[in-house]
Formats: C-alpha cells, structure tokens, sequence
C-alpha cells in the first residue's frame, strides 16, 4: 500500500505546553486509519495538523516532518486552500450552512470557480450519492439543511466535504453526536468511501475502530503508542500500555 501521508517526529506546541512528542506514522492510501486514547492525549490536534486547521490557533508551534504526496505539509510554498481542498475535514457536530441542501454542496465548487448549473447539478447529485443521502434529500434539495436529522445532516457534511473532489477526508469524531442507527449508516459510508478515498477518523469508541478501521494508532499523553492493523493492535497489541488501555483498565 502507498503511503499518501508520512508524519516524522512531529512535536507541537499550544504556547508552551508540548500537545505532541515526536509522532512518526504512516497513513496509506484508500485505507482507514482509527486514532484513538484518553480525553486528552492529542487525537485531535494531530488530526488537524494534516491539513494545518490548527495554524489558526495563535501560539501553536510544529516541528518535524509531515509530507503529504511526498511534499511538506508546512513547506513555505504551500497554497493552503489547495491543500484543503484534498484534505477534507468532518467535524464532530454536524455543522451544515444555514442555507438550502443544494446550496450546502454546491458552496465549494463555486467558490473554486464553477459557474455551470449543470455542472453544478451534477456534482450535488454526484456528492449526495457518494454520502448515501441522495434517495432521502433529492426532492426536496431546495429545502433547509437544518431541517434535516442530526444523522442526515452529517452525512450532508460529508457530502459537502466530497463535492470539492478530496483524496484524504478527516474525521473528527464523528458519529459521537448521533444515535445508534445514525451511526451505523455512517459508519458503512465510511468503509464504502475507502474505495475511492483515504480517510483518517478520531474515535472516542474502541468498537468503532474494530468495526471500521484497517489501521489504528493508540495515542497516550501526546505520544503515539502502538500503530498497526487494526485487527492485530486489538488482539495482539505489541505495548503494554496498548494492551491496558483497549481492555479498559485506564482511560
Ligand atoms: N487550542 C488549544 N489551545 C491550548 N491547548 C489546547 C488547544 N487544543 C487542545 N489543547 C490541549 O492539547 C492537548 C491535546 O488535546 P486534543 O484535543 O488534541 O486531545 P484529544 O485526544 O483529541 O482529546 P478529546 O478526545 O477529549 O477530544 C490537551 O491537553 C488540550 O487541553
């Protein structure tokens, strides 16, 4: 398997308390990888160094290596929009515009410049299929996002997120806001779009990451702890601290 992303001795910083100590792994192409560890321990930031959300945080400092296509993420040169673009983001709460479900998948292409309705149709329909919610939305596309269901919404979000054409989609936590059947649809959308997609999820539910993920990486005080295939990580994991942690005597 390719690897499409390479983090190397990634340190960060929230001002001057260190949130991640030399990460080094690999996340391969058209595969999922599960983040997982304590309330705390870096998930999150890690996950948003990928596509650099956290150069909006004043104060945050990075250094090491991230290559994403073999360039540097953090390279002087890099159009950080662009990068965006081909890593997409789902975030925890489902987070749709205050807008018609057309307008939510269509908002990214145009602003990267498309102007054709038909084009534009065509990518909403394309997006709504890839996130499996076309049957439920397609007559009523002009109709508020927000009257949607919390489940339906996030698959909206991923739609939204697919409709710009990413390679590597982000996903914060999220199903921890949905219910069990929400969940469950989302969580088979997520294996179905590793098809076409590289995707990288951050899971507070270690069932989650045995049900979804190929690879997991078990994260503990900022430091990565184990990585591996998911199936060997939570049957044969290579770390005590690994092993105490997935059959739940801390965190
Ligand atoms: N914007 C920020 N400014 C300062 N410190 C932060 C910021 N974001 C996170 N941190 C700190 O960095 C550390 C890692 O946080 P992070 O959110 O990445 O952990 P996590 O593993 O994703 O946690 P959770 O599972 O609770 O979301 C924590 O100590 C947190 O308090």
């Amino acid at each position: 398997m390719e690897e499409i992303i390479t983090a190397k001795d990634l340190c960060l910083w929230y001002s001057s308390t260190q949130a991640l100590k030399n990460v080094s792994i690999p996340i391969y192409e058209n595969s999922i990888t599960a983040f997982i560890g304590p309330s705390g321990c870096g998930k999150s930031t890690f996950l948003k160094t990928l596509n650099r959300m956290n150069d909006l945080v004043p104060g945050v400092k990075i250094t090491g290596e991230l290559r994403y296509g073999g360039k540097n993420i953090y390279g002087p040169d890099v159009d950080v929009n662009g990068l965006r673009r081909e890593i997409g983001m789902v975030f925890q709460k489902p987070n749709p515009f205050p807008m018609s479900i057309y307008d939510n998948i269509a908002y990214g292409p145009r602003t990267h410049g498309v102007k054709s309705r038909a084009k534009l149709d065509d990518i909403v329909e394309r997006s709504l299929r890839g996130a499996a919610i076309w049957d439920e939305v397609k007559d009523r596309l002009k109709k508020n996002a927000l009257g949607l269901s919390g489940g339906q919404q996030q698959r909206l979000c991923i739609a939204r997120a697919l409709a710009v054409e990413p390679k590597v989609l982000l996903m914060d936590e999220p199903t921890s806001a949905l219910d069990p059947i929400s969940t469950g649809k989302i969580e088979e959308l997520t294996m179905q779009l590793r098809e076409k997609y590289t995707i990288v999820m951050v899971t507070h539910n270690m069932q989650q990451a045995v049900r979804v993920s190929d690879y997991t990486a078990f994260f503990l005080l900022g430091e990565l702890v184990e990585f591996g295939g998911t199936e060997k990580l939570f049957s044969r994991p290579e770390q005590k601290k690994t092993e105490e942690y997935i059959t739940g005597r801390f965190g």
